[in-house]
């Protein structure tokens, strides 16, 4: 990919680019990641291999990629070697190394082809920030943030939770906000009194995620693996229409009533992430003002989009309210998609002005 100012993803990943079919290839194929974070120590690498498991029960492919702040993965030891894993060793996914994120993505994806990436982050990562550079992915792959999980460790939330403020709690706090999927593990460490307390807390942090206390992080995943199974049936259909999916990860193509659930759902989330697919290309002063008519809780989005009156391709950036655009000239298979990443939006009403917006477009 060729770009008219520098872009450090989309120049890294042209300098790493393998042949042209190859990367085709894996852009048909829409790869579900799920990102697992929680605090240190409060089971992540726990989750993440019974994870592996359970998805290579189902004759799934796995892929992983670890972050962790030194410069030896152990938690990578603990893994399954045949599983692709990648690594973003020496930083925190969230600040240093951020842009490497979504390099490493594509090129698990377009190595591997698999069904799934679990993404491990180091404990202390701000989660905003992960799901920012994860959905950068998006744009050199088909690669969908379909669902974050958050391992809590039950003793460890409680205790904060007496002492009530300091930077931990906080980030304890954000990490269970954006989550989709919570696990309040640890649970054989704590009563049923504590239990029920903590679950009160999780509840009014996020009242969407689905909620389960766990010991060794034993949980039940059915939305994981239903969107697994939606994302194989799509492929075997080779439908690639462009569905939209959220970071609390269902939704693919599916009934009117299912439909109406899954938005019923995304609309009462916290911070949630949109993904979609473009159909074609759209007016240029019809896409800046759909930007400007963003919800106001949308406060990022990003992607590439191709623009009929300029006959040109464009990277947008939107952030805060400002919109940016660079005109690119892809060299090699890039599909035209957009990422919104908000809080308390209606994934509904953006979903039906996209629809409106590209109603013209082939
Ligand atoms: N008692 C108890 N111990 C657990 C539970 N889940 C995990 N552990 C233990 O907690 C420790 C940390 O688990 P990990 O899965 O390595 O945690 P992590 O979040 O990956 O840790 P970092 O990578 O350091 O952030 C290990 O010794 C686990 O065996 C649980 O439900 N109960």
């Amino acid at each position: 990919m060729e770009l008219e100012a520098g872009n450090v993803i989309g120049a890294e990943f042209e300098l790493s680019a393998g042949n042209e079919n190859e990367i085709a290839q894996a852009n048909e194929k829409t790869v579900a990641v799920y990102l697992l974070t929680g605090f240190l120590g409060s089971g992540k690498t726990t989750l993440l291999r019974r994870l592996i498991a359970a998805t290579q029960e189902r004759g799934l492919e796995p892929a992983v990629l670890m972050n962790e702040v030194g410069d030896v993965n152990l938690d990578g030891m603990a893994v399954d070697a045949e599983v692709p894993m990648a690594e973003l060793l020496g930083g925190c996914i969230c600040c240093t190394i951020k842009s490497d994120v979504a390099l490493e993505l594509v090129q698990l994806i377009k190595r591997y082809h698999p069904d799934v990436v679990f993404i491990e982050s180091t404990g202390v990562a701000q989660p905003l920030e992960i799901l920012d550079a994860v959905s950068e992915a998006s744009l050199y792959a088909r690669a969908e943030l379909s669902g974050v999980a958050t391992v809590v460790d039950a003793r460890h939330l409680l205790d904060r939770l007496r002492i009530g403020t300091g930077k931990t709690f906080k980030l304890m706090r954000d990490q269970i906000r954006v989550s989709s999927f919570i696990l309040l593990n640890k649970a054989d460490l704590v009563g049923p009194a504590e239990l029920a307390e903590l679950n009160e807390w999780l509840r009014e942090w996020n009242p969407a995620a689905s909620i389960q206390q766990t010991v060794r992080c034993e949980a039940k995943w059915s939305a994981l693996w239903n969107k697994l199974q939606q994302n194989s049936a799509a492929q075997a259909a080779k439908h690639h229409a462009g569905p939209s999916v959220s970071s609390t990860g269902q939704a693919v193509s599916k009934s009117a009533d299912e439909e109406a659930h899954v938005h019923h759902h995304h609309d009462h989330d916290h911070v949630h992430v949109m993904t979609r697919y473009l159909p074609g290309a759209v007016n240029s002063e019809r896409f800046e003002q759909f930007l400007r008519d963003l919800p106001s809780g949308v406060y990022r989005a990003k992607g590439i989009v191709t623009f009929t009156d300029t006959a040109s391709r464009f990277l947008f950036q939107y952030a805060y309210r400002e919109s940016d655009f660079m005109r690119i000239t892809p060299q090699k298979t890039v599909h035209d998609v957009a990422v919104f990443i908000g809080e308390d939006f209606s994934e509904a009403e953006l979903e039906s002005k996209l629809n409106v917006l590209f109603a013209d477009a082939v």
